[in-house]
Order: structure tokens, then sequence, then C-alpha cells
């Protein structure tokens, strides 16, 4: 990997600065980017660009100096780009085995765990030799979690090959399945050596999977960027499609940002909760609909993301423009921004109450939020309480438009 030593474009009104370092790679026709995750003696390097794939196996025998790895992917993942990867592994010597697990957000449960631990012993392969995860964030999420248990913890190599896995789930560790009582409620930290996003591969992705990967970029602009908010205003119809740089742009600034995030907070313990944005309420709105397909993940945290503003806009925080503003942008890419924009799911205040309390952000028996003063001025919340949720759920299952601002207190 050498650092490329052409002029950098100036900065202008269209083009990120925090958008990774620019890199050659042998075999690779563009320059990929470069985004460092430092965690110490964990720190790792996220790649991102067009045409990775095929040299992603000297790229793992580079950092990690492996011979022997097992790749997890799902069955869909594996009809596309299975074949590309099997051939990267093995022109670079790393042998390997192949678990194809079915696919969707049913496989991140106890079951699936199972399947694939037995597989990967049965493979015979060691804590130093990486679990390969190819796949979106349903396959890394398990794959990871597999890693973080088996022998007490093996190395581990993410390969996302959705958008929503590239912007985030490969990113920073969290790894876990469902449970009946909830979305990730088991898991573990367990950060990767190495995460290789290969961007023509979400040529072969299904709209809708790209728009609900989407959901997650503009999350990083309502967090704390506003100017990357304002840039997907204008460039976000050619992050979906794919057009010019703007994808991998968006792609690296949402894993710079997540870095920044993850390395000044790895395991949760205050700031990286801000990444949860919209979550609270989307992981609910997920559990009530079963994880079957119905709403995707970043649907749900569309919605959510909605939900949380419109609380904070309630609580005479947050201006009602900006509300407005982030729901007119993700119902202008086609993403749901209601609950009723889900077909077949009997929502009750009750039903999503329930996933909600066990959320794992609770301190002492209370839920935490994420709110936000305006886009780019989210901040974790601790005095919200549960009948204000409910209140606000029900008027959202109602469709009752927002009313004037009651400050909190
Ligand atoms: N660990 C984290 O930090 C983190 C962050 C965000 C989301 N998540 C988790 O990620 C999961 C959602 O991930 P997802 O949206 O990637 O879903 P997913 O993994 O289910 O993938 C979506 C679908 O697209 C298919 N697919 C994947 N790549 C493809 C490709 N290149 N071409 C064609 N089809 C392809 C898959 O087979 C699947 O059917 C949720 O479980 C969510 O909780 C985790
Ligand atoms: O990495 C994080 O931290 C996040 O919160 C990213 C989220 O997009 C992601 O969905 C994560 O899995 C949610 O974590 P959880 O702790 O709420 O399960
Ligand atoms: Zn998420």
């Amino acid at each position: 990997m050498t650092a490329q030593t052409a002029t950098p474009l100036p900065d202008t009104r269209n083009r990120l600065s925090d958008d990774g370092e620019l890199v050659t790679l042998p075999g690779v026709a563009a320059p990929a980017r470069r985004v460092r995750v430092p965690l110490d003696d964990r720190a790792y390097d996220i790649l991102v660009g067009d045409g990775l794939l095929p040299v992603t196996g000297r790229l793992i025998r580079e950092t990690m100096g492996v011979r022997r790895a097992a790749v997890v992917t799902d069955e869909t993942v594996a009809g596309h780009h299975l074949a590309v990867l099997s051939r990267a592994l093995d022109d670079a010597g790393i042998a390997h085995g192949t678990i194809i697990l079915p696919p969707g957000e049913g496989t991140k449960r106890f079951g699936s765990l199972e399947t694939l631990l037995d597989g990967l012993l049965a493979s015979g392969i060691e804590r130093g030799q990486p679990v390969i995860a190819l796949g979106g964030g349903v396959v890394g999420d398990l794959a990871g979690f597999a890693a973080a248990v088996l022998r007490r913890g093996t190395r581990f190599v993410q390969v996302p090959t959705t958008l929503l896995a590239q912007v985030d789930s490969s990113v920073g560790g969290k790894t876990g399945i469902n449970t009946s009582h909830g979305k990730n409620l088991v898991g573990a930290f367990h950060q990767p050596g190495l995460v290789v996003a290969d961007t023509g591969l979400l040529s072969t992705l299904p709209r809708r999977e790209l728009l609900a990967g989407y959901a997650e970029v503009v999350k990083y602009g309502a967090i704390d960027d506003a100017p990357f908010f304002d840039w997907l205003e204008r460039r976000g119809a050619e992050v979906i499609a794919g057009a010019g740089s703007a994808r991998d742009q968006a792609v690296a600034r949402s894993c710079a940002a997540k870095a920044r995030i993850v390395a000044a907070d790895e395991t949760e313990t205050g700031q990286r909760a801000l990444l949860n944005l919209g979550h609270t309420f989307g992981h609910a709105f997920e559990a009530m609909a079963g994880y079957d397909g119905r709403l995707l993940h970043g649907e749900g945290v569309a919605i959510g993301m909605v939900a949380a503003f419109r609380l904070s806009v309630r609580r005479g925080l947050c201006p009602m423009a900006d509300l407005e503003r982030l729901t007119a942008h993700l119902a202008a890419v086609g993403l749901p921004t209601r609950p009723q924009d889900v077909t077949g799911v009997d929502w009750t205040v009750d039903g999503l109450m329930a996933p909600i309390a066990q959320d794992k952000k609770a301190r002492e028996g209370r839920v935490r939020y994420i709110l936000a003063r305006g886009i780019g001025r989210s901040f974790i919340a601790d005095d919200v309480a549960p009948a204000e949720v409910a209140a606000l759920l029900d008027d959202i299952l109602a469709d009752r438009p927002e009313g004037p601002a009651v400050p909190a207190g």
C-alpha cells in the first residue's frame, strides 16, 4: 500500500474534506480511501474503493500474515461475490473453507450462532486465523460474535457488501444477535483486524437495501455533521445511484465519523451512544415487525430518527424546521418516515414500549434517548419519562401532527 503522490483536489463546495486518505493499491485501478480506527493495540484500517475484492486476499495476508481463514457469508452474497473472494484468497495462498447461511435478519439468532460455531470448530480454525465476514450487517454481526466467543476470541475481518455494512456495521466492533426480547441483546465488542469495503459490490444490491443503508449515512449528518447533511441534500441522489465519486466519498466520510466516535468511547460508556440516534425507537419498530423483512434495520432507523427529532421538537429543544428538513430528505430518497409506511404490522404503543424498556442504554431503570437541538446537534438525554414516550408513540400511531412545543421541565 503506498500513499498517492498526486496533488490533492482542492476543497470545494461539493467535495468533503474528511473522507479518508487516498491510497494507491497494486492491482486496483482507481485510488482507494483509507480510514484508520485508532484503538491502541486493536487499531485497524478501513479500505474503501471500487475493485478491492479481487485483492482482498493479499490485503489480509499483508495485514495479518495468515495462511488460513474461514469465510462466512449468506446464500445471496455467495451467489454474487463468493467466487471472487475465494480466488483472491487462493491467489494470496490463504487456505479457507466457507460457511453459507440463509440471508436476512432472521439469521441473527441463537440457532444460527450454534450452527456457525459448530461449523467453525469442525473446520479446525485457530484463534490467530481470521473469520472473514463477507456480507451485510447480519453476516458481520453474527460472524463477528462467533469470532468473539470462538476459542475465547478469534481474529476477524469484515468484507461488507451492503451500503449499511460499509458505512456502519463493519466498523466499531459491535457484534451480536437478536433475541425474543429485542435487538442485539446478546453480543460482544470485538474489533475486526481489517475492513475491506469494495463499493463496486453495491452494484448488485437491491435498491431497497441501498436506501436502508443510506438512512445510517444520513444519521452521521444528523448527529454532529450539519455540513455533511447539507451535502447529502445536494448529492444524496448520486450517492444512492453510485454515480461518480459521491458514493465512495460518503462511505469514507461515514467511516471516518464512526471511527472518531468509536476511538473516543469504544464500549459505549458515554458519547458512542450518539451512534444510536433513531435506534431506541427503530429497534422497537423492528422487534414488533418481527425481523421478517417487512421492516429493514435502516428503515427502522429512518422512522426512529424522525421520532427522536419529533420528541426533541415537542420538548422545545429543536426547531420544527429541522424535523421537517430531516423528514423531507428521508422521504425524498424513498425511505419510510412513519410506522404507517410499513404494511402488515398492527402497531401498538404497548408492543413498542416493551422492547424499548430492554434498551441497552438504560441506567438504573431509565432508558436514555438520543435527542437533538437541530440537525448536527444531537445529545444524550437521561430525563425522558416512559409516559412521555408512550404519548409520543400514541400520537405517531394515530397520525396526529406535531403541535406547539411544550418545554421540558
Ligand atoms: N454492528 C453494528 O455496529 C451495526 C450497525 C448497523 C447495523 N447493524 C446490524 O446490521 C443488520 C442489517 O444489515 P444489512 O442492512 O446489511 O442487512 P443484511 O445483512 O440482511 O443484508 C441485506 C440483504 O442484502 C443481501 N446482500 C448483501 N450484500 C449484497 C450484495 N452486494 N448484492 C446483493 N445482495 C446483497 C443480503 O443477502 C440480505 O438479503 C441489522 O441486524 C443491524 O442490527 C449493526
Ligand atoms: O456502533 C454503534 O455504536 C451503533 O449504535 C451503530 C448502530 O447503527 C447499530 O445499529 C448498532 O448495532 C446498534 O447498537 P445497539 O447497541 O443499540 O444494539
Ligand atoms: Zn444501526
